[in-house]
C-alpha cells in the first residue's frame, strides 16, 4: 500500500460498490462503514429550500461521514454523494428497471451534469470538502439499443444515480463525456488523493 507508517485509521462511509471499488484500486487502506441515512427525505427537503445541487450534495456527504464519525473521534471518515443534474431537474437511482428505462429515455439526447459532493471528518467535525461537477452528453440511442442495454446489464443499474455504468457498455449510451473517470463512478480520486497526501495518510 502506499500509506504513510504513522497514517490516520481511513473509514469510506459508504454502501457504494463502486466507491470501495475506485478507492481500493488506488491504492489507499481503509475500512469500510454502512451509515444509515435517509437521503430521499433531505434531498426532498433541500429541493424544497431551493438548495443549490453542490450544497445538497456537500450536506448529504455531511449526513452519511457525521453518522459514522460520532463513535471513531480519532479516524479520518469519508463520504460522498453523487447528484444528477439534467436542465435544472434532478434525477436519483432508479426504483426498478421500468424507471432506469424512462430515466434513461428522458436523459437520451441531452446534457447532463454528476455533482459529487466528497467530505472528510475528524474529531467530531469536517475537516475537507470537495465538489466535482462531470459534464455529460448522451447520444440519441434508438429504443431497441436501450431494450438491449437494460436487458444486458439488469438491475446493477438500479445502484448507479443516472441508471448508466460507464465502466461497462453503459459507454456506448454517450456522445461524450468530461472530468475524471473516476468521478462519474462517485469518487473523484484527484481532489480526495491531493487531500490524503495533505492530511499524512498517503506518501507524498
Ligand atoms: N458503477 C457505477 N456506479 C455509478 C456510475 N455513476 C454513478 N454511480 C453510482 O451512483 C451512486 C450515486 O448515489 P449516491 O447516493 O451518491 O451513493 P449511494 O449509492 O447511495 O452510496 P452511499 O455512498 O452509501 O450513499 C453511487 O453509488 C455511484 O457510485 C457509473 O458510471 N458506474
Amino acid at each position: 500500500m502506499m500509506m504513510r507508517p504513522d497514517a490516520p485509521h481511513v473509514v469510506l462511509a459508504s454502501g457504494s460498490a463502486s466507491r470501495r471499488a475506485v478507492l481500493q484500486a488506488a491504492g489507499v487502506a481503509f475500512e469500510i462503514a454502512t451509515p444509515q441515512v435517509d437521503e430521499a427525505a433531505i434531498k426532498d427537503a433541500c429541493r424544497a429550500e431551493d438548495v443549490p445541487v453542490a450544497d445538497t450534495a456537500l450536506i448529504l456527504a455531511d449526513a452519511k461521514a457525521s453518522r459514522i464519525a460520532r463513535t471513531r473521534p480519532d479516524d479520518l471518515v469519508i463520504a460522498a454523494d453523487q447528484m444528477l443534474v439534467c436542465d435544472g431537474a434532478w434525477y436519483d437511482k432508479p426504483a426498478d428497471m421500468e424507471a432506469a428505462r424512462v430515466q434513461l429515455q428522458a436523459l437520451r439526447g441531452r446534457k447532463h451534469e454528476l455533482v459529487s459532493g466528497m467530505v472528510a471528518w475528524r474529531g467530531g467535525h469536517r475537516v475537507w470538502q470537495d465538489v466535482t461537477v462531470s459534464p455529460m452528453e448522451m447520444r440519441d440511442f434508438s429504443d431497441e439499443f436501450l431494450d438491449a442495454y437494460l436487458a444486458l446489464e439488469g438491475p446493477t443499474l438500479l445502484g448507479s444515480v443516472g441508471a448508466y455504468r460507464l465502466e461497462g457498455p453503459g459507454v456506448q449510451l454517450f456522445a461524450r463525456v468530461g472530468g475524471e473517470h473516476s468521478a462519474i463512478l462517485g469518487l473523484p480520486l484527484m481532489p480526495l488523493l491531493r487531500f490524503l497526501r495533505q492530511h499524512h495518510v498517503l506518501l507524498d
